[in-house]
């Protein structure tokens, strides 16, 4: 899928893997709603890359992924501006175990909602144009990060909501693929004050410190190249994109269907 004139929308776009993917999204020729909490960020990132690309490129919309309301606004602005929504990138999430319905509503509920309301304008039952969705989980929806029981359930249920959306949409005829992204430490400020994030588990900070010295920490860039590879390849539905340090590898689970 060529992206040049594509729209795509990025939640959680104003700093970090959110950030990087806009840019590399823009880089390739979409044009890009960037979705954020943070208006202060959004705003001044949107200024930034208004300069580079041109004011056309890039809209602000201030969105909380826990509100259905907001979501919904959102997606019926970047329509209204843009004309459609062929990209979209479920990306905003947090690490606060002391807050945990916090991080299962933004993480995991985050990702169901802006899936099935962008739904309605990308699914060509719908009259949408069809197109690709992202969602960000991490290696701890793969294999658990013992400091971050809740962090760690809502990223396996981003694996398990994208893998059974992506076959939904094939089944269904939305002629939307679903893939999921599974990045190991990433070096952004979600890795920043490890410990206080842990809550009743900030026992474990070394245990997590010592997974991050074996399984190493990678760039936001190399999230978005990742991100290029999943909504360019027309191949690739219902998978899950694993990086880490060591490299890049599409996991294989096992199969029940037969
Ligand atoms: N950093 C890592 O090591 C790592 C590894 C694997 C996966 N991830 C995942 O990548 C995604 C992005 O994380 P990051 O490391 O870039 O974090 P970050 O803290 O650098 O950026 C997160 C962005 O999301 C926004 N955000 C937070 N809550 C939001 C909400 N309710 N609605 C809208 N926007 C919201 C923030 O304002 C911020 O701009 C998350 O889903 C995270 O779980 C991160
Ligand atoms: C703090 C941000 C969070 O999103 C990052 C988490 C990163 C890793 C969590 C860790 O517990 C996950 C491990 C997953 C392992 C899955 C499969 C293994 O086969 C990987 C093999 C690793 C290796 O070759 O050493």
């Amino acid at each position: 899928m060529a992206l040049n004139d594509k729209t795509a929308v990025v939640t959680g776009a104003a700093m970090g893997i959110g950030k990087a993917m806009t840019e590399i999204l823009l880089q390739n020729g979409a044009q890009v709603a960037i979705l954020d909490v943070d208006k202060t960020a959004g705003e001044r990132l949107t200024e930034e890359l208004n300069k580079r690309y041109g004011a056309e490129k890039t809209l602000f919309l201030n969105c909380n992924v826990e509100s259905e309301e907001q979501i919904k606004a959102a997606f019926q602005k970047t329509v209204e501006t843009f004309g459609g929504i062929d990209i979209l990138c479920n990306n905003a999430g947090i690490l606060n175990e002391s807050t945990w319905e916090k991080i299962v509503s933004i993480n995991l509920m985050g990702v169901i909602r802006g899936t099935y309301l962008a739904l309605e304008h990308m699914s060509k039952l719908s009259g949408g144009r069809g197109g690709v969705i992202v969602n960000t989980a991490s290696m701890a929806g793969l294999g658990p990060l013992p400091s971050c029981p809740v962090y760690t359930a809502t990223k396996s249920g981003v694996v398990g909501f994208t893998r059974a959306m992506a076959a939904a949409s094939a089944v269904s005829g939305y002629g939307i693929r679903i893939n999921v992204l599974c990045p190991g430490f990433v070096q952004t400020d979600l890795m920043s004050n490890m410990s206080a994030r842990l809550g009743q588990f900030s026992h474990l900070a070394d245990v997590t410190q010592q997974l991050i010295e074996k399984i190493g920490i990678i760039n936001v860039s190399d999230v978005a190249d990742c991100l290029l590879e999943l909504v360019t390849d027309e191949t690739k539905n219902g998978e899950a994109l694993m990086l880490f340090r060591k490299g890049k590898q599409y996991v294989t689970f096992p199969s029940f269907s037969e």
